[in-house]
């Protein structure tokens, strides 16, 4: 069973109210003694990038074809048009990556950001490299395991939309909390939300609790 959960038009699908094997990826990703092993921690991002990916596409146009086998013609369905897969690095990598598994004939798109910290202890997002096709009148897939405040993914999916009239925004979310869903909800108020848990705090540092800790460091080495 799908749930959607249809708030101020915004559309929210929160993987944690079905009974998905998908749940036990995030029990997965979330578990601090699995996550030791990264090459299971990135695996388990690529299979829900590959869930949502499928999930995605039940929303999507599809046209009847015709494919020619060994043995006769038979009635197919093709994509009316491809999505663009968008994503955040570093730590949007392996949830790109399965989506792309999926949607394998998709252009894609990265955005470079960061938390740009002060010695106050606030931060900033920066910007610092974008690499997109042309995104006029495209349906665009923006994935990024962590919502934790909003901001770089407002920020990132705003920057595209600022050099391009997108036509449909979905946002792919291993665990978001409320707040960053509250965020997106002011900011994208048309993004479609798909999310694997929604957890209800955050640290003083923004990191999810209970979350997983930092996605990027677990999936590719602390950084400095
Ligand atoms: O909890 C969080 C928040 C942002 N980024 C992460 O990797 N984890």
């Amino acid at each position: 069973m799908v749930i959607f959960i249809f708030y101020l038009y915004i559309m929210i699908f929160d993987l944690s109210k079905t009974n998905s094997i998908a749940n036990v990826f995030i029990a997965e990703i979330r578990d601090k003694d699995i996550q030791k092993d990264a090459m299971r921690f990135r695996t388990n991002m690529e299979r829900l990038g590959t869930f949502f990916a499928f999930e995605i596409s039940k929303t999507l146009s599809f046209q009847q074809t015709e494919t020619q086998t060994p043995l006769g013609i038979a009635k197919t369905a093709q994509l009316t048009e491809q999505p663009v897969l968008a994503t955040i690095t570093r730590a949007g990598i392996p949830m790109h990556q399965g989506m792309l598994n999926v949607f394998d004939r998709a252009e894609c798109a990265f955005v470079a950001a960061y938390r740009k910290m002060h010695k106050t202890g606030h931060f900033e997002i920066a910007i610092e490299y974008v690499s997109s096709p042309d995104l006029t009148d495209r349906i665009v897939i923006m994935a990024d395991p962590m919502l934790a405040t909003g901001m770089s993914m407002v920020l990132c999916c705003k920057e595209l939309m600022g050099r391009y009239k997108v036509k449909e925004l979905h946002i792919v979310s291993a665990i978001a909390s409320s707040e960053g869903v509250r965020h997106v909800k002011a900011n994208l108020p048309k993004a479609k939300l798909w999310l694997g848990s929604i957890d209800e705090e955050m640290t003083s540092k923004s990191y999810i609790v209970p979350g997983l800790g930092d996605a990027g460091d677990l999936a590719y080495g602390v950084k400095i």
